[in-house]
């Protein structure tokens, strides 16, 4: 098979910027959006804008998240405005203001985004959608952001909707597992991604919106500590009814949970 020609792109990557300053220039339309982008990364923000350019809903924000947007009501200063700061987005109606703020950024190696000027910028926006910690990114890598935003309907349309929170709690099933095996890489960290690889495979995607601290505990306990791979039926969890205990009498072992997995896979698969 030809491997797709390598080149032309951008690296996309899930910058993690927890507690980091973020300074945004500009309150109005793309303001707003990146406000709202920053603040789902878990970031801080310093807002650097005059009051009477502010759009209704970059004042929602300010409103909303007081103590996690700084709001200065002034235009840009210059570079004391950057001291401190992780990363700058701009987006500003004034083409050689935002110019001056990308020099200025890059002497002080600061990463930058120029809403309107991609030569300007150290990356992109992307269209995405978002679903709790499940984020998809659609990147045209400036070559057309209105269909990049057309491509992400599409994708919105083929989701069942339930992917975010069963990514969560396969989030929270394998911070359990590393507690019961801690430590990073060697025969435990092999043990634990074949075991994490098969439960994903066997189970459908929406089973894993049911699991709660108690169906995990089983899971881990009837799954993990005896090297088997239960389907949710088998810790008695079910998507229709509310949990109930699991007697070892109803427990299917591994085998049987598989076949049965196997089927109901290819059920899920035929559209
Ligand atoms: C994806 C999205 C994310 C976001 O901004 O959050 C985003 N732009 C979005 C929408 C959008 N932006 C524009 C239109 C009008 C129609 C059109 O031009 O297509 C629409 C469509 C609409 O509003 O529906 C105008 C525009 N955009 C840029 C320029 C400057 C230029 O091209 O020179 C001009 C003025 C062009 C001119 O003057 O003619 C530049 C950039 N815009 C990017 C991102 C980066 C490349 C992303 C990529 O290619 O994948 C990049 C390079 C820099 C950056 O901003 O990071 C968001 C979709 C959100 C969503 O709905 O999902
Ligand atoms: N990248 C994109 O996706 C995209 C999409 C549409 C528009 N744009 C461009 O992005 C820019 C911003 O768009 P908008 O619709 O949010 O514009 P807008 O006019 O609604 O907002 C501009 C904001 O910048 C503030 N501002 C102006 N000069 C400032 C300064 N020196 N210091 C601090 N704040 C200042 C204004 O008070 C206002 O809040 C425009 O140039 C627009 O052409 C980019």
């Amino acid at each position: 098979m030809a491997t797709q020609e390598l080149g032309g792109g951008s690296l996309l990557i899930a910058w993690q910027l927890k507690n980091k300053r973020v300074l945004i220039v500009g309150g109005g339309q793309v303001a707003s959006g990146r406000i709202e982008s920053i603040l789902v990364a878990d970031a801080n923000i310093i807002l650097i804008s005059p009051k009477d350019g502010l759009t209704s809903r970059t004042k929602l924000l300010l409103e909303e998240y007081p103590t996690r947007i700084t709001y200065k009501n002034r235009v840009f200063l210059g570079p004391e405005d950057l001291v401190g700061i992780d990363m700058v987005l701009t987006a500003i109606d004034d083409v050689e203001k935002s110019r001056e703020i990308y020099q200025l950024s890059r002497e002080a190696k600061i990463p930058i985004n120029v809403a309107d000027i991609p030569d300007a910028c150290d990356f992109y926006f992307g269209s995405q959608v978002r679903d709790g910690p499940l984020q998809i990114m659609i990147s045209t890598n400036g070559d057309s952001p209105r269909m990049a935003a057309m491509i992400r309907q599409r994708i919105e349309r083929c989701l069942g909707g339930y992917e975010g929170e069963a990514v969560k709690k396969a989030g929270a099933l394998r911070s359990k597992l590393k507690e019961r095996a801690p430590g990073v890489g060697g025969k435990v960290g092999k043990k634990r991604m074949r075991w994490m690889i098969d439960i994903c495979n066997a189970w459908e995607m929406e089973d894993f919106t049911v699991l709660d601290d108690e169906l995990i505990k089983r899971l881990l306990d009837e799954g993990w500590e005896k090297n088997r791979v239960p389907k949710l039926a088998d810790i008695g969890g079910s998507r229709d009814k509310p949990t109930i205990a699991a007697s070892p009498a109803t427990f299917v072992p591994y085998a049987v949970g598989a076949i049965v997995g196997a089927i109901g896979c290819a059920f899920a698969y035929r559209r």
